[in-house]
């Protein structure tokens, strides 16, 4: 998520976008989001991530024309949503789906009934709509739930119901909206695979807001961080939860990614160096990097002794990612030529401090 002159890749693009709302009471504006210049890449899925209040549910709103801008465009396949006219604006919600946290089903109609709500509402003729829900029933593995109603269903069955009657009307975006928030782990990541199955089997581009790093990581190919109505970081998902810039970033991914240190180091630990302390680095690896055996090359290079204090290998979006903590006990020189010999082999090095 970039920003750049609109282009065929983006399936929206946010240019310039600023939104006020009146305080209550007529005593001047909230600035619930400025300056915004992002683009969504089309047949992706992307995450925007911030605390709550930091704009997200705004800056999804105004995708389906549920908010307006006060500044800027939103520009959705091609059509600018601010200006739409009535007709314009029930054609962009046609093409762009949304699911919530809660799932807003109706809970005086089944699954097969919540799923044709929005066929009727469309007008499509009544022979075509029972094929259609069928389809879609089938799509989210709910034929056994078709009759039933959302009290008799779990929570993941619920937010199955809300993706395919977000699906009905076949857009090519679908937004959500905290979609697994009110889930268990093990139900969020049913319906995470779920996503991802129809955006790689539909080709469907998806946005999504959530304060939940472990979301973006699982799904997300791309991420924007929100915070205070700006966007501090957007890119690749991967790039961003390697290396990230911001701080709101990294307190976000604290306990997301990486390792936590260990309470015994962080303990005994101090920031200068001195005779007879070793240095704390955290190693980190990316990419082909992540399982090469460069920590004990590094050993037998430079003859230096590494010692592994804590470690984690995880996955962004399917590829690997490392992070280390090490001490190497060495003279500043030395040191400096280990981080050197570590980043010519594509790691990165962060000195977190010394111990004895
Ligand atoms: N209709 C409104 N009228 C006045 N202020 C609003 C309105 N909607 C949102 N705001 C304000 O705009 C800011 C951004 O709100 P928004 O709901 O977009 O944040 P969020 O990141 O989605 O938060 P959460 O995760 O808690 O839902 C907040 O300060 C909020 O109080």
């Amino acid at each position: 998520m970039q920003a750049q002159n609109i282009s065929d890749q983006a399936a929206i693009s946010f240019r310039g976008v600023g939104k006020s709302f009146a305080r209550k009471g007529g005593d001047g504006a909230v600035m619930a989001l400025e300056g915004i210049d992002l683009d969504v890449p089309r047949a992706a899925i992307s995450g925007i991530i911030g605390r709550s209040g930091a704009g997200k549910s705004t800056l999804l709103r105004m995708v389906n024309g549920l908010e307006r801008p006060t500044e800027g465009k939103v520009i959705v396949n091609g059509h600018d949503v601010g200006a739409a006219g009535t007709a314009e604006l029930r054609r962009i919600r046609r093409s762009v789906g949304m699911i919530f946290q809660h799932f807003n089903l109706l809970s005086s109609r089944t699954t097969a009934g919540n799923i044709a709500l929005p066929l009727e509402i469309a007008g499509v003729p009544a022979a075509e709509i029972g094929p259609r829900v069928s389809e879609l029933i089938e799509l989210v593995g709910l034929e056994a739930q078709a009759g039933r109603y959302p009290a008799e269903l779990s929570g993941g069955q619920k937010q199955r119901v809300g993706i395919a009657r977000a699906l009905a009307t076949r857009p090519d975006v679908l937004l959500s909206d905290e979609a697994t928030s009110a889930l268990d782990p093990e139900t969020t990541r049913q319906v995470l695979d779920l996503l991802k199955r129809i955006n790689a089997e539909l080709g469907l581009t998806i946005l999504l807001i959530t304060h939940e790093m472990g979301v973006v990581r699982d799904i997300g190919s791309h991420v924007a961080v929100i915070e205070a109505g700006r966007i501090v970081e957007a890119g690749e998902t991967y790039a961003v939860f390697s290396d990230p810039a911001h701080p709101t970033t990294r307190s976000f991914l604290k306990g997301v990614t990486g390792v936590v240190m260990p309470r015994f180091l962080s303990e005994r630990m101090v920031p200068e160096h001195a005779p007879g302390l070793a240095a704390v680095l955290q190693v980190t690896f990316t990419g082909s990097h992540a399982t090469d055996p460069v920590l004990a090359r590094l050993g037998s290079a430079l003859g230096l002794e590494v010692n592994i204090l804590a470690g984690a290998v995880e996955e962004i979006g399917e590829r690997p990612f490392g992070s280390l903590i090490v001490s190497i006990d060495a003279t500043p020189e030395r040191l400096a030529a280990a981080r050197a010999f570590l980043h010519d082999h594509g790691l990165k090095t962060e000195v977190l401090g010394h111990v004895r």
